[in-house]
């Protein structure tokens, strides 16, 4: 499906920078435009892929050009102000040839964190196509600010969004990189993962042949009905029948009497169906209970059968319990076989439950600090009283 990528804040950028290079490189044709704004003028141009008259500094009234420094209200404050002037950006793209919105923020610090629910509400008050989000939670070892800042943008994100698609920071760190080296891979994660889910409705021309191709409308319908979604992906190489140099651990399914291969194509993809679902998934949780899921079956269409995508989809609707599970698949010329699945509307997560309680934790501490460096603040002022006289 073609999406409007807007990328609010450092993260957002970043990520939506990343988006543009992952189109390029997969010819999958998902961003039909791409927006960054922020309140920091060096993370705007720091991005590489999105193009100049795109980026959009907010906030300069207030902060100059310097970021909200992980102030989150005064990041959605700021967002409200502007408002118009992220809307002439969006005015430039033909929204008419657009699916859906995508809003991405990482939610720990200021600018994305507080303006990504404020875009979202405004957004959908105008178009009448869904607005999604993808929200990127903090590190737990990032601190109590982010932490709170991250339990509250959850809170109004979600509220504001037709469905919001969550990846964990903190369950894909990787110890012993640099943050910003680890950054790169988890980008690189991030855009794997949901670049195959949008990809999927956006096969086009003589690559429609193939029997059951996932369609955009199937994307919306699975993510409509709103709430937290997450997404499981497993690959294996394969070696491409035209020629590339793989080692091929998938048995190609030629299409000839071979039913060996045909079952052997029907266990691998169950197999990697099961990978993804029980493997990480963007947030971790627990599968069942799962309300709507959606399985994308991506690879040479020689690897995909449909009696695998059916097997994988029943299995799925066994492992969460829901009625509602959607199949299909996503024929590409990539050497891999891939296997994506949208969980949405999760209930279970243990990872928001504790950030909503160390966000309520870190809350009390500052009203705590506060409350002390308040009174600490007048004793030591009233120390001088009696011997000075105020200003005014
Ligand atoms: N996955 C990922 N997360 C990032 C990246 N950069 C920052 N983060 C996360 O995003 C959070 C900080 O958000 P930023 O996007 O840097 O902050 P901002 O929205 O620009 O707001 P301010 O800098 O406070 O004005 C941190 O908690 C990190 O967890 C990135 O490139 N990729």
């Amino acid at each position: 499906m073609k999406l409007a990528m807007i990328g609010f804040g450092q993260a957002g950028g970043k990520i939506v920078d990343r988006f543009l290079d992952y189109d390029d490189r997969t010819n999958s044709g998902i961003v039909r435009a791409a927006i960054a704004v922020n309140s920091a003028k060096a993370d705007l141009m720091g991005l590489e892929r999105i193009p100049q008259d795109n980026r959009v500094l907010i906030g300069q009234a207030r902060v100059k050009g310097h970021g909200v420094g992980a102030d989150n209200e005064l990041g959605a404050e700021i967002a409200e102000e502007d408002i118009d002037e992220v809307q002439n950006a969006i005015d430039q793209i033909p929204t008419h040839e657009v699916d859906a919105f995508l809003i991405v923020a990482g939610m720990g610090g200021g600018t994305g964190s507080g303006g990504a629910p404020v875009l979202a509400k405004h957004l959908k008050r105008i178009y009448t196509i869904p607005v999604y989000g993808l929200g990127v939670l903090p590190g737990t070892d990032e601190g109590g600010i982010y932490t709170l800042n991250a339990a509250r943008s959850f809170q109004t994100f979600v509220r504001e969004v037709d469905n919001l698609l969550v990846f964990d920071n903190d369950s894909w760190r990787q110890t012993g990189e640099s943050v910003e080296g680890g950054y790169e891979q988890i980008n690189e994660e991030i855009v794997r993962r949901f670049g195959i889910l949008f990809g999927a409705g956006e096969v086009t021309g003589d690559q429609e042949v193939a029997e059951s191709v996932v369609d955009s409308s199937e994307i919306i319908n699975t993510l409509s009905g709103g709430g937290v979604s997450t997404v499981g992906y497993a690959s294996e190489g394969v070696e491409l029948t035209n020629g590339g140099g793989l080692l091929s651990r998938f048995t190609a399914d030629d299409g000839g009497d071979d039913d060996l291969d045909a079952a052997n194509t029907t266990n691998r993809i169950t197999s990697l169906v099961r990978k993804a679902a029980l493997g990480r998934l963007t947030l971790p949780c627990e599968i069942e209970g799962t309300e709507r899921a959606l399985l994308v079956l991506a690879g040479p269409s020689e690897y995909l059968n449909r009696k695998g995508i059916e097997r994988g989809r029943k299995w799925l609707e066994e492992e969460t319990g829901s009625m509602e599970v959607r199949g299909g698949d996503y024929p590409r010329g990539e050497p891999e076989v891939a296997a994506a699945i949208l969980l949405s509307g999760v209930t279970n997560v243990p990872r928001i439950k504790r950030l909503q309680q160390v966000a309520i934790e870190a809350q009390d501490n500052i009203e705590d600090i506060q409350a002390e460096s308040e009174e600490n603040l007048e004793e030591l002022v009233e120390d001088d009283e009696d011997e000075l006289e105020p200003l005014f």
